[in-house]
């Protein structure tokens, strides 16, 4: 197929030039090269031919140029000087594109070499059968197709359409030559240029060249496009996107000309997927935030927003910071549960319900036990929110109708209930979480919760500015999308322990207007700035203890405490709640452990001493986990070597499960001389028995207190120490009313301590405890180790009522203490509050004054009193 072989002074195009066939080219020559063309146009009276060689890859430093092993024979129509003689290029040179050539051999040149003329050995292939009509025809066409568009946008407008009226009235015979002509004059790529120079075969080469029209036209069609858009004030960052647009749109082209029909493949070489079509997927999104905005009610705020949002979206070029900022908030704000966009039938149709409220109250039945109180208040509550909701509900729908004969748009207002915010006090892991969710489930509406333990910040409950990177929604706003419905149950989880006023704003002022039922209708979130109506939303707080809880929000909410679970009600739990969920958990069922009931008992005893439940159910979880161990193994043993597999755990084998059981130690403890128990509630709500120990040493008659004391506890003792100073003569303890018992007979300090020294501990609740430590170091007599005690003291030995008596009991219960010295003033706490098998478990004695309280730890006249007490009796009457 090749024909004659001659030898062509060889002239590389600089990269990326292609000089085609009847295309014309310019280029700089050096001297070297200038002066022999020079000399053979001076020679020869024919014109001097050259071979036009395209360079694939320029020079590097370390490389050489790579040369195509195509060219074009070409003609030399001009040679003169370039305007800057004194350069490495001096001479001009123009060619005229003749005809393809083939270089057999190939042409290795160094990069100093591209300045040197050398001969190369060239072939003139023939250029193969005449193309078929359609392929001329579908040339023919897209040439016109692309000179219609090149006319409609660009520069050179005029030039373009007079080629394209040129091309129209061609001949076919001409279509090859125009191919080539039109080739050289379009904006083409150095590759598309170098593969039809490359394409001997004709039919072939058409077909490029028609791909490579269709493509020009298509791309200058999408820049047209994108420039009738192009607003003439662009700014400078305006003006890069539109850049980038135009050279996203190239790829795309590019990409979609050089996929391989029969071979299509994905952006990872793996078979075509959807993933890979970004643009679909990005269409796909607009259309779909299109449809939601449209959806919003019309003339609602929110929609408005919306709108206007919208379109400046639609200014705003995709792919520039400013339109992913502008989606997100769209996306935000249409994805929030408007309420008035909201269906509310599946609310009303369970509230609608007759037997609504027994199946609420089977429900929190049969997820909780005991929380009688609470589940109480909750069916209150549950009754006030049906009565109100299907009142307004009613009155909606009349202003429904009415409206409908008014014919008017705008939908009637959302009937709003306003309903008490409840807040659950009490220690961990008493089910205050867990009550909420089944209150959920009863009412049959989404339950989302909020956790503001340590949040510090404003913004994570009303958001971020949106001038902000990276800014997003409040908790509350997320919740609520996050529930999908106007009329979840938000649950705001350790209300106690959000921050106060700091330098990032104030979390619980935050919360003031998101539980204030006056004003919640229009939160605002700062990311969204749209007033948002959280008035459906029933808000549940809880809290492990209200001290930190400032007083406005403390005002907006209704208290609720739960103090923690007595044995029978841990046992209860244990075997109807906790063992089943562990059982589950770990893939067992109640045929493969059965927990006898004296080894639970060890459990909540000897294991745990918590007011909930969760180490509880911690340790049930150990002793099942290790029962799903030993089941396993046992399965995977042969059958003969099989180990009889246990299923009864009884209170010998947790030992072996749980280790030591923590609490035992304390069961023999024994009466110690100036040894007392008093009784504490936990920071967390938990109540507690505390030691007061005291003794006494060669001193200076002073008193020494440890044990992390704060100001308030430390005046007790003081008190405490000044009442017995006081009573000493009386209580034997001296022999003469002047002495200092401190002082006589020996000079002496005391020592008074309260263990565990790394926890705080304030209030004035340990006064008669103290009181009974410091009699019992100085006369010798012993508190029972059975008896603790609580109660405030005055100066003139009144015993004060004080709070928690519902925690510090169930805590002395737990550490099986069997008597408690109360003040007479909280008698009605124990009647109210305590479970009937507490108060069958323990004796309780109630004292107004300090002697009494004596009597009642040391036993009645153990207490050496000198002459009858009048101290209760003397009363000012001032
Ligand atoms: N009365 C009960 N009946 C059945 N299960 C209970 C009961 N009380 C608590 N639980 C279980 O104890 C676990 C802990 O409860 P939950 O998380 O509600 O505690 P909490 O009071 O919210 O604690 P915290 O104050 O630490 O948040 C849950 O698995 C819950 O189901």
């Amino acid at each position: 197929m090749t024909s004659s072989n001659t030898l062509l002074p060889a002239i590389p195009l600089p990269h990326p030039q292609v000089l085609l066939p009847n295309g014309r080219i310019s280029l700089l020559v050096s001297r070297n090269v200038g002066d022999h063309l020079l000399s053979l146009v001076e020679e020869s009276s024919e014109p001097v031919i050259v071979a036009a060689i395209p360079i694939v890859t320029p020079p590097t430093g370390a490389s050489d140029p790579v040369l195509s092993e195509c060219g074009a024979a070409a003609r030399v129509v001009r040679l003169g000087p370039s305007q800057n003689d004194h350069s490495e290029h001096p001479y001009h040179l123009t060619i005229v594109g003749l005809t393809r050539i083939h270089l057999p051999h190939g042409l290795r040149l160094t990069a100093a070499q591209l300045d040197v003329l050398t001969h190369c050995a060239v072939e003139y292939p023939p250029s193969g059968a005449i193309p078929s009509r359609t392929t001329l025809e579908n040339t023919k066409a897209a040439a016109v197709n692309l000179l219609d568009k090149l006319s409609k946008s660009g520069p050179r407008k005029e030039y373009w359409v007079r080629m394209m009226h040129f091309v129209e009235g061609i001949d076919n015979s001409r279509i090859v030559w125009l191919a080539d002509v039109m080739a050289s004059a379009v904006d083409a790529e150095f590759n598309d240029r170098l593969e039809i120079l490359a394409t001997i075969d004709t039919e072939a080469r058409l077909k490029v060249v028609t791909q490579l029209f269709v493509k020009l036209a298509s791309i200058s069609e999408v820049s047209s496009k994108i420039a009738s858009v192009v607003d003439e004030t662009f700014s400078k960052q305006q003006k890069e996107h539109f850049l980038r647009q135009k050279l996203a749109a190239i790829q795309k082209e590019l990409q979609s000309l050089n996929r391989q029909p029969k071979f299509v493949t994905g952006a990872s070489g793996n078979p075509p997927s959807e993933l890979d079509d970004e643009d679909q997927a990005d269409a796909d999104d607009v259309a779909q935030l299109r449809q939601k905005i449209e959806a919003m009610t019309k003339d609602s705020e929110e929609r408005k927003v919306a709108v206007s949002e919208w379109r400046r979206l639609k200014r705003i070029p995709s792919g520039s910071a400013e339109n992913a900022v502008i989606r997100t908030y769209l996306e935000w704000l249409t994805s929030i549960p408007w309420p008035s966009s909201s269906p509310r039938l599946t609310a009303l149709e369970v509230l609608r319900d007759r037997q609504f409220l027994s199946k609420a109250r089977k429900q929190l039945d049969a997820d909780h036990y005991g929380l009688d109180k609470i589940k109480k208040r909750l069916i209150e509550y549950l009754a006030i929110v049906r009565l109100k909701e299907l009142a307004a509900y009613a009155e909606s729908e009349k202003a429904l109708v009415l409206r409908m004969d008014n014919t008017s748009s705008v939908p009637p207002p959302v009937p709003r209930v306003k309903g008490p915010i409840l807040l659950f006090v009490g220690p961990p892991g008493t089910g205050k979480t867990s009550i909420t969710s089944s209150l959920a489930r009863a009412l049959g509406r989404p339950f989302e919760r909020i956790s503001l333990g340590g949040v510090r910040d404003e913004a994570e409950i009303r958001g971020h500015r949106r001038t902000y990177v990276a800014s997003c929604p409040g908790s509350i706003v997320q919740a609520l999308k996050k529930a999908g419905r106007p009329d979840p149950i938000i649950l705001l989880d350790e209300i106690d322990k959000v921050g106060h006023n700091n330098f990032h704003g104030d979390p619980s002022a935050a919360l003031l207007e998101v539980l204030d039922p006056e004003q919640n209708h229009t939160f605002r979130d700062h990311y969204l700035n749209v007033p948002v109506d959280l008035s459906q939303v029933l808000f549940i707080c809880t809290a492990n203890s209200l001290e930190s809880i400032s007083p406005p929000l403390l005002d907006r909410c209704e208290v609720v405490h739960l103090s923690g679970y007595t044995y029978d009600e841990k046992l209860h739990i244990a075997s109807r709640f906790l063992l089943p969920k562990q059982l589950e958990a770990n893939g067992l069922d109640s045929s493969h452990i059965a927990l006898s009931e004296p080894a639970l008992l060890q459990i909540v005893t000897g294991y745990t001493r918590e007011a909930g439940v969760r180490s509880l159910e911690r340790a049930i979880g150990s002793v099942v986990r290790y029962k799903a161990v030993e089941w396993a193994e046992h399965n995977d043993q042969d059958g003969d070597k099989l180990p009889a597999y246990q299923k009864e755990v009884g209170e010998e084998d947790l030992e072996g499960i749980l280790g030591i059981p923590r609490y035992e130690g304390e069961k023999d403890r024994s009466p110690k001389r100036g040894l007392v128990y008093g009784l504490v509630v936990s920071g967390l709500g938990e109540g507690s028995v505390l030691p007061i120990e005291t003794c006494a040493m060669p001193g200076k008659g002073d008193i020494q207190l440890t044990g992390s004391l704060g100001d308030v506890i430390k005046e007790s003792s003081s008190l405490a120490l000044s009442w017995v100073k006081t009573h000493a003569y009386n209580l034997r303890i001296t022999s003469n009313r002047s002495e200092d018992p401190l002082k006589v007979p020996n000079l002496i300090d005391i020592h008074l301590h309260l263990p565990a020294g790394a926890q705080k501990k304030d209030g004035p609740s340990a006064g008669i405890a103290m009181v009974c430590a410091l009699v019992s170091l100085f006369t010798g007599l012993c508190v029972p180790i059975d008896i603790a005690m609580t109660g405030e003291i005055t100066l003139r030995g009144r015993v004060e009522p004080v709070g928690g008596i519902k925690e510090k009991v169930l805590g002395a219960h737990r550490a099986g203490m069997k008597k408690v010295i109360l003040p007479w003033a909280n008698r009605k706490d124990v009647d109210h509050d305590i479970p009937r098998e507490v108060k069958d478990d323990m004796q309780f004695f109630f004292v107004k004054t300090v002697s009494e309280g004596l009597d009642a730890a040391f036993g009645k006249g153990v207490v050496p009193w000198r002459r009858p007490r009048t101290d209760f009796m003397i009363e000012s009457r001032l």
